[in-house]
């Protein structure tokens, strides 16, 4: 059985990849960190349409949202990818808010 670490050079593993995964791994990490504050945000941005009466979905800001992360992208050959990233994100965003609408909606 193969018990090596992912992250681990070995004689199979070219140091290289090793390398570009500990770095991956540190990407994430801080990735996750600025998904956490985003989601923190979206908490604010759900309180301020509550208190407004505007719905969850707004598809005039998600649009602007998926421009300016494609154009923030230094690189056009990821740019797609980046706006599906976006989609994804942005599509979570909203589930997240039902649940805390939902959270609202029980203990009201
Ligand atoms: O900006 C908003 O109105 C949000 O609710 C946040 C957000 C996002 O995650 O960026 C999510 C849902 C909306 O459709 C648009 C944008």
């Amino acid at each position: 059985m193969n018990v090596t670490k992912s992250t681990e050079s070995t004689s199979e593993q070219p140091k290289m990849l090793t390398v570009a995964r500990q770095r991956i791994n540190t990407l994430d990490q801080q990735i996750v960190g600025l998904l956490a504050q985003r989601f923190d945000a979206v908490t604010m941005v759900n309180e301020a349409k509550r208190t407004a009466n505007l719905p969850v979905m707004d598809h005039g800001r998600e649009d602007q949202v998926l421009d300016r992360v494609a154009q923030l992208d230094p690189n056009p050959a990821t740019r797609k990818y980046m706006r599906d990233i976006y989609q994804h994100i942005m599509r979570n965003s909203r589930e997240y808010q039902d649940d805390l609408t939902a959270a609202r909606d029980t203990t009201h």
